[in-house]
């Protein structure tokens, strides 16, 4: 089909999107270095192969002619060749392996730095597998283009351009007959290139489904093995990997098929000139040291295009995993602050006294993660410095994703949010984390020992101030009955420790954070009533002269805050505190009412003396 004008005009305008010029930019650190030793390797070993030909030539002629100043020049010839192979191709190969090293060591360095700014929202919408087979599969793909690919590319180009124009010197009419069959070997790579780019699409994306599929049975092994999921999840495994290994298959099929068009493309060509070559001689139009030359430059420059196939599928694959890559380079990073340009300053706001103004103020926020699907509906909530409020309401109502705005993790669609009398946007999302202690439901610790985990809160923290941390937590005790007592190693995720003691670890971490706003998803309701009380106090502990913001499961705990908010569909519904919430019989009521039957039902003790409380009240 033929391209319109402004569509062939198109086609080039993109270049620069192409994934063959994205690889080369990634390049832009270690350019001349890789180059030049591309190109001085690939020319080392061509002009190996062509003087190799102009050799067989000189010997030929010195046996035909008995002429011994012709087998001088043959012997200057293998010299030079041996002295290209042992110096000067073993240099420039070294150095182009040592800078793409070097640029691999760079990008995963910069991979990796780019994924520790990126904004939450990419992670939330992604599988955290497909991020992981970026950053390996991928990653090693890249290596692979740049090691050998654009290598073996470098050489074709080198080695039919010099081959051919040796031929041409050597005799036009044979390299012409050659040239034609190349132009054939080009147009059947281009026939199937499409196809093989798709199958690579697809491959490299089934990839990342595995590695999606291995790190859900890791993270989630105990579920899986409670629920006696294994079955199930081994079948899914198999049955990606069963539609992997069928794409791999009809990939190899059509590659296979595009290698056999080369090979007998190839043997054409080697069959052609000989035949011709003969009929030549035997007219005595040639010479049979020509020939013999001839036959030697088109057996180099014949095996250049039976590889074309295959380093044409293999690109084809790579670029699949360089687009993935450059996807990644090109992910937009969290921005330094909300709105950029508004920066009225820190100064005036959390460090300031500004005792008046309300601590956390939300006006009218409205916000959701995807457009005409509201999460938070003009949402208005106050609270003033050193108070508690806490969040409730029911399941998927918005008290995380209250949090979440907080924390800078997304921008408010409407309405205003208000940290110390300065709109948030005027912060820096540093100052307003800095600012901010975030206890969340699922504590997660970092393999590493205990204090390394509580130091976390302030890195240049002193053992006194870990070990003050951990007392005023309530989990100083438990650390020094263990052998390595804070040296301990905790294991991947905190596995060795029990729910309750890494809620007080996480808590020891933000005592020493020691920032005026703590935000805590409440996670007691998760545990045995002993560590539950524990952490109680650990909390209240962390409470102390500071404004809080608590999401609150178990009521009976917020049974003493300030202020509370019943959050329905995004709103604030009810608010004040919790005898006037009870009272009025509304949505919170029906909530304690709810809970409060619950917590009888597993007989918590908790829940009795709530319930003993309340009836006393009544
Ligand atoms: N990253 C996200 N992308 C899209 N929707 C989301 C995202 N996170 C949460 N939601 C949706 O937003 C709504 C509010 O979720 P949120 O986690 O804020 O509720 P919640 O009140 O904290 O619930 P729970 O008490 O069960 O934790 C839910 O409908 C949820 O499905």
């Amino acid at each position: 089909m033929k391209l319109a004008k402004k569509e062939r005009i198109g086609l080039f305008a993109n270049w620069k999107d192409h994934e063959a010029v994205r690889m080369l930019s990634l390049l832009k650190l270690n350019k001349w270095r890789y180059l030049i030793g591309v190109l001085g390797d690939c020319g080392a070993s061509v002009s190996l192969q062509i003087l190799l030909a102009f050799v067989f030539k000189n010997l030929i002629e010195t046996s035909i002619n008995r002429d011994q100043s012709s087998l001088a020049s043959a012997i200057a010839i293998v010299c030079t060749a041996v002295v290209i192979l042992a110096v000067l191709s073993p240099f420039f190969g070294y150095l182009y392996k040592k800078s793409v090293k070097t640029l691999m060591t760079r990008l995963k360095l910069q991979l990796f730095e780019r994924l520790s700014i990126f904004p939450v929202s990419y992670f939330e919408k992604r599988h955290s597998g497909d991020v992981m087979s970026r950053l390996t599969n991928d990653v090693q793909i890249i290596e692979d283009v740049f090691l050998t690919q654009i290598r073996s590319l470098a050489y074709m180009a080198m080695m039919s351009v010099s081959g051919l124009a040796a031929m041409f010197l050597l005799d036009a009419r044979i390299a012409l007959v050659l040239v034609g069959i190349t132009v054939l070997s080009i147009v059947s790579v281009a026939a199937f290139s499409r196809s093989l780019r798709q199958l690579s699409d697809s491959i490299q994306h089934k990839l990342g489904r595995l590695t999606e599929q291995a790190t859900d049975m890791l993270t989630g092994l105990l579920t899986i093995r409670m629920f006696g999921l294994s079955g199930r999840f081994n079948s899914k495994y198999a049955s990606v990997n069963g539609e992997l290994t069928a794409t791999s298959i009809r990939h190899g099929r059509k590659s296979g098929h595009l290698e056999a068009t080369n090979y007998f493309l190839g043997f054409l060509n080697f069959g052609g000139i000989i035949l011709i070559g003969v009929w030549m001689v035997a007219n005595r139009w040639i010479e049979i040291s020509v020939i013999v030359a001839l036959v030697q430059l088109q057996l180099s420059v014949s095996m250049v295009f039976l590889d074309l196939g295959r380093i044409l599928t293999q690109f084809q694959t790579s670029a699949a995993g360089v687009r993935r890559i450059t996807e990644l380079l090109n992910e937009p990073v969290e921005p330094e602050r909300l709105v950029a340009g508004d920066e009225a300053g820190y100064a005036a706001g959390i460090a300031a006294e500004s005792g008046k103004a309300a601590m956390i103020q939300f006006d009218g926020v409205a916000f959701g993660y995807e457009q005409d699907k509201p999460i938070l509906q003009g949402l208005n909530m106050s609270i003033g410095r050193g108070e508690m409020a806490a969040l409730v309401g029911s399941s998927g109502g918005g008290k995380s994703t209250v949090m979440k705005l907080l924390l800078g993790f997304y921008p408010p669609g409407e309405g205003q949010i208000t940290i110390a009398g300065q709109r948030m946007e005027q912060y820096s999302l540093a100052e307003l984390r800095d600012s901010m202690m975030y206890v969340p439901q699922d504590t997660y610790l970092f393999h590493g020992t205990i204090a390394s985990n509580i130091r976390l809160g302030k890195p240049d923290a002193s053992m006194e101030e870990v070990v003050q941390a951990a007392q005023s937590a309530h989990i100083h005790a438990f650390i020094e009955s263990l052998p390595d007592r804070y040296e301990t190693m905790i294991g991947e995720r905190g596995a060795k420790l029990s729910g309750g003691q890494k809620q007080r670890i996480a808590i020891a971490r933000a005592l020493l954070k020691n920032a005026p706003i703590l935000l805590l998803d409440e996670a007691t309701s998760a545990l045995d009533s002993e560590s539950e009380q524990l952490v109680q106090q650990a909390i209240n502990r962390l409470m102390e002269n500071r404004t809080t913001l608590v999401i609150a499961h178990r009521l009976s705990t917020i049974k003493n805050a300030d202020i509370i908010y019943v959050v329905d569909e995004g709103k604030v519904v009810e608010q004040g505190n919790h005898d006037s919430l009870y009272g009025a019989h509304g949505l919170y009521h029906q909530l304690c009412t709810l809970q409060f039957s619950k917590e009888a039902g597993s007989r918590s003790r908790d829940s009795l003396l709530f319930a003993k409380d309340e009836a006393e009240r009544a």
